[in-house]
């Protein structure tokens, strides 16, 4: 099989804060680039793809603060960098930045061979490339600043989908969304609060109690962890 190379902003183990694993210790991978342009996005250190930024990978796993430093890798330079941080958590989030920028299907196959679990954070504005068994959160991006529409087939490829509200309309967005599916929605849909806001998270709350949705927070921002 064609190896891929991914551009990697950080590798860190620590619990996964969100969605319906929130709990799982997991070993996160965070690609770089995004072209989406989320106003309220709490990881823009990962938009732009810069090679004068370019690091090693020890620099990355031992960076004091966020930054737009990356290292480049293949999925067998990633599973032996696991194996080399000696971690513990057989769960591996692959987010960014968009992950689905790159071909995941080396890296989620490998790390399957190797007894990890893998799920994918995305947008939904990339077609999506991972093992069938990997666990696919699409957190969908309507009407961003990159202009990007977001794909039906992001949403029909989605085990989970994890819609970011701060107000009325970003439900409604969802609605539309889910209205493409004729149907045939995902077994598991949250929202999630953006920024912790108390507006956002009544609104949120309201309306997984009228819709019978999940709630999902940003648990590691409300207790300190990465
Ligand atoms: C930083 S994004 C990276 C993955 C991918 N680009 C995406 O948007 O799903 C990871 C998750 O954080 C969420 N997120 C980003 N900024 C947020 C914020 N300020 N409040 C709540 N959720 C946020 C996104 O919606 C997504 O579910
Ligand atoms: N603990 C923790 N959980 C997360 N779940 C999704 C995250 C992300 O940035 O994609 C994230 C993150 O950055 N930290
Ligand atoms: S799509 Fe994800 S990484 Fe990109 S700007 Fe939006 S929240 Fe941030
Ligand atoms: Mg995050």
């Amino acid at each position: 099989m064609t190896t891929q190379q991914l551009s990697i902003n950080e590798v860190f183990e620590t619990i996964q804060g969100e969605g319906f694993h929130t709990g799982v210790p997991a070993i996160f991978l965070r690609l770089q680039g995004c072209p989406v342009g989320c106003p309220w996005c709490d990881t823009k250190h990962t938009w732009t793809l810069d090679d004068a930024f370019l690091t090693t990978a020890e620099a990355v796993v031992e960076k004091p603060q966020e930054s737009e430093a990356y290292f480049d890798a293949d999925e067998n330079a990633v599973l032996a960098l696991f194996e080399q941080l000696k971690y513990t958590a057989k769960h591996v989030v692959i987010t960014g930045g968009e992950p689905c920028m790159y071909d995941l299907i080396p890296l989620t196959r490998l790390l399957h061979q190797h007894g990890y679990s893998t799920q994918i954070e995305t947008s939904g504005t990339y077609e999506v490339k991972c093992d069938d068994d990997t666990w696919v959160t699409v957190s969908p991006k309507v009407d961003m600043k990159g202009g990007m529409p977001v794909l039906t087939s992001a949403l029909q490829r989605a085990n989970e989908i994890k819609h970011p509200v701060a107000m009325e309309r970003h439900v409604e967005e969802l609605d539309a969304l889910l209205a493409r599916l004729g149907g045939q929605l995902p077994a598991h849909i949250c929202l999630q609060p953006i920024s912790q806001q108390q507006r956002a998270t009544d609104l949120v709350i309201k309306t997984c109690i009228e819709r019978n949705w999940r709630l999902s927070l940003q648990t590691h921002k409300y207790i300190g962890i990465e």
